[in-house]
């Protein structure tokens, strides 16, 4: 199994943390991130690992200071659902009922053995479907009719 990871500077030691975890666990992990504290923007960092959830149909993880702003940039891409998650409640809900397929974490809030339980929830839970289903598919109704409109 991959998983794509990305972070800008005030992540690069979460990322470290949570990629060591990660292959321990037996994944693949592109890092798409930076590997050096010089500044880079989130934006950025969130279109490439979009770009390699929706290309190759795997899980991504973004990192940033508060997890916020990198967020934010990724959720503008039609078929991406990042959530921010900070406990282990809402990782394991946005799988189950959102079927978010980037996990964001802030670098600047948590420490890493929370962000390495957070990332196990995430990657071990699946999306359930049913009702949440109709909810996700109204998700992408809205991308559909604002992209048409810009
Ligand atoms: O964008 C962010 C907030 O949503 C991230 O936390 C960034 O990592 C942060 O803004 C970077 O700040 P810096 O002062 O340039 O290190």
């Amino acid at each position: 199994m991959k998983v794509a990871i990305g972070n800008d500077h005030a992540g690069v030691m979460l990322k470290e943390e949570i990629t060591h975890f990660l292959k321990g666990q037996g994944y693949e992990v592109i890092n798409c991130g930076t590997d050096t504290l010089e500044s880079v923007d989130y934006p950025d960092i969130a279109e490439k690992v979009a770009r390699e959830v929706l290309t190759k149909g795997i899980p991504g993880i973004l990192i940033c200071g508060t997890g916020i702003g990198i967020s934010i940039a990724a959720n503008k891409i039609p078929g991406i659902r990042a959530a921010l998650c900070n406990d282990l409640f809402t990782a394991r809900m946005t799988r189950k009922h959102n079927d978010a397929n980037i996990l964001a974490l802030g670098a600047r809030v948590i420490g890493p053995g929370l962000a390495i339980e957070i990332v196990r929830e995430f990657l071990n839970t699946e999306f359930e479907g049913g009702r949440h289903k109709a909810r996700v598919e109204k998700i992408t109704l809205i991308e559909k009719k604002y992209r048409e409109q810009v």
